[in-house]
């Protein structure tokens, strides 16, 4: 059996438009991913996660207690699901060249599903490391990292940055770029994180950008002033000035507005956020729904978001130096 763990992330800049080459600054975040791998003899891959659940199926049952239940679910909801954990051992088998082997994975994660705090690049890190350790592979962090982002672009059709996966596997504020990855400094930020209870899809937000980035030459545009946006962000970030930070979040709040990937409860805790006092705020991943990111370094923004309808959790994130974890 192999454990490891990996952490979710916030975006301070960039969502997005990283997808098209422009750079992006996401910074890890202590909450984690933990991921359990035993190799079955049988080659088959059984997972087990309590955060997963499945909305709308069917299920057909007999009145006589021998009739087995007839479960019907759709191939995506399965896919939806399912799809990065199995892309993640898709990988496991590749790079250590075991096409045939097979897994228990059990994961428990205290990063919402889907909500932009990167919980997909936390848990497929955590169990390509655990499972190809269960094998007796250790990649480096790269190799990880790399492998990580494989997974991501396949499960959402070939529409993913190297930006969460990197920041997962290596912890701390990184800056991506296409291919290029790197750690870089940041100053002791004052994080608040709103959650409306809600989920967006990564894959079909992506894919609506894209759209309008092509039928759109406006749109086109608004995706590299975001990339301005982060350059601008990565000089306040290295000068630790704070309020200039907190501008930019803002713009870049505005930017992916533009962009159509915010949503009624998402503006409204970005301006709860604001009126509280914060320095800044911005919706941070996908979109669509899920969490906000803002600096606060009083109690006000997080007081303020409790009691913002339509924020069902609002709490302080630490950031976390901490990437991969080999537990066991
Ligand atoms: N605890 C978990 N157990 C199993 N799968 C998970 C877990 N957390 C995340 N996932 C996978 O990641 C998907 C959510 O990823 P995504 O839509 O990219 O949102 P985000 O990365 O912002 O949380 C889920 O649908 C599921 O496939
Ligand atoms: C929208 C995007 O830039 C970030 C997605 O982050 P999350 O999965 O919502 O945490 C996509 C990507 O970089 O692959
Ligand atoms: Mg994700």
């Amino acid at each position: 059996m192999a454990i490891s763990s990996a952490p979710g992330k916030v975006y301070l800049f960039g969502e997005h438009a990283v997808v098209y080459g422009e750079p992006a600054v996401p910074c890890a975040i202590e909450r984690r991913a933990r991921v359990e791998v035993s190799r079955r003899e049988d080659g088959k891959l059984s997972v087990h996660s309590d955060d997963l659940t499945l909305d709308g199926f069917t299920v057909e049952y007999g009145v006589s207690p021998d009739e087995r239940p007839d479960i019907d679910v759709s191939e995506s909801l399965v896919t939806a699901a399912m799809g990065y954990v199995d892309g993640a051992i898709e990988q496991v088998r590749d790079v250590t060249g075991n096409d045939d082997v097979g897994f228990d994975v059990t994961i428990d994660s205290d990063i919402p599903l889907g909500a932009g705090l990167g919980s997909s690049a936390a848990v497929v890190v955590a169990a390509i490391d655990a499972a190809t350790r269960e094998l007796g592979t250790t990649l480096s962090t790269e190799e990880l990292a790399d492998r990580a982002y494989r997974t991501e672009h396949e499960v959402q059709d070939g529409q993913a940055s190297r930006a969460d996966t990197f920041c997962s596997a290596t912890g701390g504020a990184v800056r991506v770029e296409g291919e290029d990855c790197r750690s870089i400094e940041a100053p002791d930020l004052p994080i608040v994180i709103g959650f409306d209870g809600g989920a967006g899809d990564t894959g079909q937000l992506v894919a609506g950008v894209r759209n309008l980035r092509e039928e759109y030459d406006f749109a086109a545009d608004t995706v590299a002033a975001i990339g301005d946006v982060v350059r601008n962000g990565e000089e306040a970030l290295s000068a630790g000035d704070l309020e200039e930070i907190g501008r930019l979040m803002n713009f870049n709040h505005g930017l992916l507005s533009a962009l159509g990937v915010s949503s009624r409860s998402l503006d409204t805790m970005v301006w709860a956020a604001r009126d509280a006092g914060a320095m800044g705020a911005k919706l941070t991943g996908a979109g669509g729904g899920g969490c906000i990111v803002a600096l606060d370094p009083t109690p006000e923004t997080e007081t303020a978001l409790s009691f913002t309808p339509g924020c069902e959790d609002a709490f302080r994130a630490a950031l976390t130096e901490e990437g991969v974890k080999r537990i066991e």
